[in-house]
């Protein structure tokens, strides 16, 4: 089942058109980068998924049903600058999100219960790499470990889909390349889909299964807002994919090439 579908939705502010007519389909499971050039709506239909916006034409739906209008469990969200809780350790910070997630009115666990979500809170602190600063504050963290912190609150919630805003846009290539070798056995280990919105390419090609772009096609010179932008190109780099790539050399899986080299023997 398609994770997430979105139908000719548009985004509109007062006159202007940010996004126009935008149909696609995720599959549940897949890595999906958004590229485009600054101010195309990457983050708006982002925010639109989150369930922070609403589209204002067309429908956009989770496993079949509407996406609530406001965000949910279900959507965790990374941004590039760190959103983490300032007054809480790194154990803390991860212990919040099981914490709200169970107990969404008081905020608080007590005894047992919240024992086992320390220790679950202390797998995923060890998980991002994070253990051995599980007691330190987030103005103690250098911006990669603020970003792992991040990205482990947001798993805390075991989400379906995760949402990432440029989440290594602040930091030094070095710390990226880190970050990237963490986020992709996450990604796997924990089955979720994410939508990534990015500005390096090599990091949308690296890290996706499937990298798609806006862009406006149409410009009114006299009215900028007048047409919004739309999805140009959809490259779909799964190996398993039915459908090829272009300009793109897909890897053979491991029984293609055995069986290649049995033929070339006989
Ligand atoms: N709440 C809002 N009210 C009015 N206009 C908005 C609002 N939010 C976004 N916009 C406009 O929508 C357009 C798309 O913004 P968005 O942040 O989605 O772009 P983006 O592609 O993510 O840009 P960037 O790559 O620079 O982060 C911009 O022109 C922006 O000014």
């Amino acid at each position: 089942m398609s994770a997430i579908r979105a139908s000719g939705i548009y985004m509109e502010y007062g006159d202007q058109i940010v996004l126009e007519d935008i149909n696609i389909e995720i599959a549940s499971g897949a890595f999906v980068s958004v590229v485009g050039p600054s101010g195309c709506g990457k983050s708006t239909f982002l925010r639109m998924v989150l369930g922070q916006e609403r589209p204002t034409r067309g429908t956009l739906t989770l496993d079949g049903d509407p996406l609530p209008g406001e965000p949910g469990p279900d959507r965790g969200v990374v941004f590039q600058r760190y959103s983490v809780f300032p007054h809480l350790t790194v154990a803390q910070n991860v212990l919040a999100a099981y914490e709200f997630d169970a107990s969404p009115l008081l905020g608080k666990l007590f005894g047992a219960r919240r024992r086992a979500a320390m220790d679950k809170a202390m797998h995923l602190v060890e998980s991002v790499g994070l253990g051995p600063h599980a007691q330190k504050y987030p103005s103690a963290l250098s911006g990669g470990q603020q970003q792992r912190l991040a990205i482990a609150q947001a798993l805390a919630k075991e989400p379906k889909v995760l949402l990432l805003d440029e989440p290594f846009g602040a930091l030094d290539p070095g710390t990226r390349a880190q970050m990237h070798a963490l986020l992709k056995p996450l990604w796997r280990e924990h089955g979720m889909t994410v939508i990534m919105v990015t500005h390096d390419l090599k990091e949308a090609f690296s890290l996706g299964t499937r990298v798609i772009a806006f862009d406006k096609t149409r410009i009114d010179p006299q009215a900028p807002g007048r047409y919004g932008a739309r999805i140009t190109y959809d490259l779909d780099l799964d190996p398993r994919s039915p459908v090829p790539v272009l300009g793109f050399s897909r890897p053979l899986d491991p029984v293609t090439i055995a069986q290649e080299k049995a033929r070339s023997v006989a």
